[in-house]
């Protein structure tokens, strides 16, 4: 891209992996945006720790398999994707490019991936699944029952194919980039589109605060187990005692996550406690992982130690804030490429075919 401004002409390379799209897109992004985005809880401990568990972790290929070129498309909760790789739910992407959800969405559409619609999304879910992703619907329990009754119904007549309930913010985390950036509401014109609330006798439309609530219980999962009958999917376990608890409570699927590091910092990586969630379900529910995946190899680590996908949180962000809906969609295809190469190095022939002893217990650092 040339960039022409006081007679100086600057050339920017694109991207040629997805950890190259952060510098290119907070080069574009209000400061206080970006440190939204990359800002974790606290210390960011556990931000640096995600990503840093997948650089640990050595694998170990098989050779001459002649398994020829790798087929990548999988089945979760009986919705197909075009690869094990999801989009992470993900607040306020119009913060990002003008497009927003509807961007990544088209994105998504486009590449045949799943996309995790956050309900703190900047358009409708309606309008989202408008653009016709493969879609499943992020939800904070709110503890008006009612309420979170009518955004499961309207998830479920846009067409979303599961729930997924965040579970690992009974509060809200830390972020201290916020704080030092006066960042805490949304700029004028912008707001939580499925928190709009029609206003009474004539008055203005009021848009609902999220609640996020430590009274929730498995209780509570109980009562949407009740609700609906959508796959529920539970989003930030880390504990396997809470993975068997989950699976009796009858979720359909748990995500292995600790939201990107930005709720409880100094928690393990996500990929340092899948091991022992897959231990924990046996293979009862279906496992995916987020945090820290950047590359085609920690999407087959992480399908060796048991996850069945995985999701991108920033790196979709980092895309969309550099190019909108082409952004998005460039960072899917360096994946793909990256996973299809990855796999094919390893001498697996589809996501399903990754085993564990393709890992070894080597700490390369
Ligand atoms: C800017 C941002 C906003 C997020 N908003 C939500 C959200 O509204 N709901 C949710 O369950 N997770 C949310 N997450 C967490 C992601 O779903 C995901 O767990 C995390 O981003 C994965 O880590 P990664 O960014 O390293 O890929 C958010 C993450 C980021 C970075
Ligand atoms: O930023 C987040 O990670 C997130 O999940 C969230 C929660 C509440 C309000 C806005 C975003």
């Amino acid at each position: 891209m040339d960039h022409v401004g006081t007679g100086a002409v600057t050339r920017e390379t694109p991207p040629v992996n997805l950890r190259e799209f952060e510098p290119a897109a907070r080069a574009r992004l209000d400061p206080a945006h970006y440190d939204y985005f990359a800002g974790g809880a606290q210390d960011e401990i556990t931000v640096a720790a995600n990503e840093a568990a997948f650089r640990r972790r050595a694998l170990v290929p098989r050779v001459l398999r002649g398994q020829g070129p790798p087929r990548l498309e999988v089945t979760v909760l009986g919705e197909t994707a075009s690869m094990p790789v999801l989009l992470a739910p993900t607040a306020f992407h119009r913060l990002a490019h003008p497009d927003g959800e509807f961007a990544t969405a088209r994105a998504a559409a486009e590449a045949g991936v799943i996309m995790i619609a956050a309900m703190l999304s900047t358009v409708t879910i309606e309008e989202i699944a408008a653009c016709g992703p493969k879609l499943w619907f992020q939800l904070y329990i709110q503890p008006d029952l009612g309420f979170t009754t009518s955004l499961v119904r309207r998830a479920e007549d846009a067409g979303c194919r599961a729930l997924v309930v965040t579970a690992d913010s009974p509060a809200l985390g830390r972020n201290e980039r916020g704080d030092r950036n006066g960042f805490h509401d949304l700029p004028p014109g912008m707001y939580c589109a499925n928190m709009v609330q029609k206003g009474r006798q004539g008055r203005d439309d009021e848009v609902r605060q999220v609640a996020l609530s430590p009274d929730l219980s498995f209780r509570h999962l109980d009562w949407l187990r009740e609700t609906t009958s959508l796959p529920i999917v539970l989003k930030g376990v880390l504990h396997p005692a809470d993975a068997r608890l989950a699976v009796e409570h009858g979720v359909d699927a748990i995500v292995v996550s600790n939201h990107g590091g930005r709720q409880l910092d100094t928690v393990p990586a996500s990929l340092d406690r899948l091991p022992l969630v897959a231990d924990a379900v046996r293979g009862q529910v279906p496992l995916l992982l987020d945090g820290g995946v950047r590359r085609g190899t920690d999407v087959v680590k992480a399908l060796a130690l048991g996850a069945d996908a995985v999701a991108i949180g920033r790196p979709a962000l980092w895309g969309l804030a550099v190019a909108g809906r082409a952004g998005v969609e460039r960072v899917l295809t360096l994946l793909r490429n990256e996973l299809a190469n990855a796999l094919t190095l390893c001498g697996a022939a589809s996501p399903g075919d990754v085993t564990g002893d393709l890992l070894d217990g080597i700490d390369l650092k």
